[in-house]
């Protein structure tokens, strides 16, 4: 199950100085979309308004028909750091996301250890974030997300502090639950060739206040260097 979420007309200030001004995106449902652009441009704003954890100044945020009013369950996060209780296991943690659902004790266990198998950690379970690598860790984080069903997974530069090998594996795993599961997706990321790599359109976010620069669709197959040299010129790092 997937669900379109939609900004229209959105202006979002800090104070006084305007991060995002009339600025409109719409995530089509089971769309996945990778959103590029200059640090502090305004892409966690984004999907901050999102998830519901910002309120624009002016203008909407819809998922599905329903305006977004804070965060809910059909809508999961997961941020860079991935903020685990590192006194539970990778499977107190996921349960313990899902009580918010009020979901019985035995469901949540269940749906804890299927999402942790969907992201082949079924082995590390049991054991706690300290004894878990990076990769480990955004495994349990991205399983934590997952756990709840979401229709809509927001991602906050989600690999950005793993080694290249563990990211590049993260990758696969993620391109695999989406194709999987239909799930809309949008992917913050500073890095080009992950933003082609990963989503089948590219947005690219710039200017103070920030708006959208450029919309890319993303062909499958083989890297296409003329559109990634494209969207470099876009990111002003050609
Ligand atoms: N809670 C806040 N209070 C005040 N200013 C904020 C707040 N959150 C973000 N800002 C400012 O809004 C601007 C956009 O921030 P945002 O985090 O959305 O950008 P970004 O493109 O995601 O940046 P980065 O790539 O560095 O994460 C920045 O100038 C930032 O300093």
């Amino acid at each position: 199950m997937s669900l379109g979420v939609r900004l229209e007309g959105l202006s979002v200030r800090y104070g006084a100085a305007p991060v995002l001004e009339h600025t409109d995106l719409e995530l089509p449902a089971g769309s996945f979309t990778a959103l590029l652009g200059p640090s502090g441009c305004g892409k966690s704003t984004i999907l901050n308004l999102m998830a519901g954890f910002v309120r624009p100044t002016e203008g909407r945020v819809t998922a599905g028909s329903a305006p977004v009013r804070g965060p809910g369950p059909e809508r999961g996060v997961v941020f860079q750091h991935y903020a685990l209780f590192p006194w539970r296991t990778a499977r107190g943690n996921v349960e313990f996301a899902l009580k918010r659902l009020g979901l019985p004790r035995a469901e949540r266990r269940r749906r804890a250890l299927a999402a942790l198998a969907e992201v082949g950690l079924a082995d590390g379970a049991e054991k706690y974030p300290a004894q878990l690598s990076g990769g480990m860790q955004q495994r349990v984080a991205l399983a934590r997300a997952l756990a709840a069903e979401p229709e809509v997974l927001l991602m906050d530069e989600p690999f950005g502090a793993l080694d290249a090998l563990t990211r590049t594996r993260m990758q696969t795993l993620l391109r695999e639950l989406w194709q999987r599961r239909g799930t809309t997706v949008l992917f913050v990321t500073h890095d080009i060739d992950e933003a082609l790599a990963l989503a089948q359109r590219v947005v690219v976010l710039g200017g103070a206040p920030g708006r959208v620069l450029a919309d890319h669709g993303v062909p499958g197959g083989p890297p296409d260097p003329e559109l990634r040299s494209l969207i470099a010129r876009h990111l002003g790092s050609d």
